[in-house]
């Protein structure tokens, strides 16, 4: 299997991967060029009650896999359309975890299926996640106004490219 290799992270405000987001998870993203992974630890503030995590934030954690994975995998700009959770053990403020992502199935030209999962140090599967994601070309992602010029050259850089 190929080397784990890490990817550029483009926009320092995303509220998931942005390095420069002070309320953000500042999530990094590795490929090996079937998968993508990432670790983190969640931040005090971001807790749900007691030392609980919160199940949204562990969502947006499954739901920025899946998107890197659809984006460097596929090569294409991208929206989440739908995404189901299921969350299978909690997971606790100051607990290491680890999320890898992969593309499932290529539903149409402009459709993938994405599968996410996150687990404990321990090697327990904590959250898994399901996606449907609409791919898009360059150009109508930029009809769409989805992306503006300037971030354009890093994102399309990004995807396909290791840091
Ligand atoms: C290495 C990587 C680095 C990357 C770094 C950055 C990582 C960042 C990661 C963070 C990421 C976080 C991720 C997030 O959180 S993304 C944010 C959450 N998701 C959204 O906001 C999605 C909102 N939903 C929609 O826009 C639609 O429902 C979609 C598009 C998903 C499906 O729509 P559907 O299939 O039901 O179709 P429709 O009939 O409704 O069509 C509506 C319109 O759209 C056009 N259309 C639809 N599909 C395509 C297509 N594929 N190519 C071109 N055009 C397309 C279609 O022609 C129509 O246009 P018009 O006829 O009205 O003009």
């Amino acid at each position: 299997m190929a080397e784990w290799r890490a990817l550029k992270n483009i926009d320092p405000h995303c509220f998931a991967c942005g390095q420069g987001n002070s309320h953000g998870l500042h999530m990094r993203f590795f490929s090996n060029g079937e998968r993508v992974k990432s670790r983190l630890v969640i931040p005090d503030h971001l807790r749900g009650w007691h030392t609980l995590v919160h199940g949204g934030v562990l969502a947006t954690i499954l739901d920025e896999a899946m998107s890197w994975a659809a984006i460097h995998l596929t090569g294409h700009f991208i929206l989440t359309q739908e995404m189901t959770v299921r969350f299978k053990k909690p997971v606790h403020i100051g607990e290491e975890i680890r999320v890898q992502s992969f593309v499932n199935e290529r539903v149409s030209p402009k459709k993938a299926g994405l599968k996410a999962e996150i687990c404990n140090m321990s090697g327990d599967v904590c959250a898994e996640s399901s996606g449907l994601f609409a791919l898009f070309t360059t150009e109508d992602f930029i009809r769409k106004d989805l992306v503006p010029a300037h971030m354009l050259e890093a994102m399309n850089e990004s995807m396909w490219r290791s840091a």
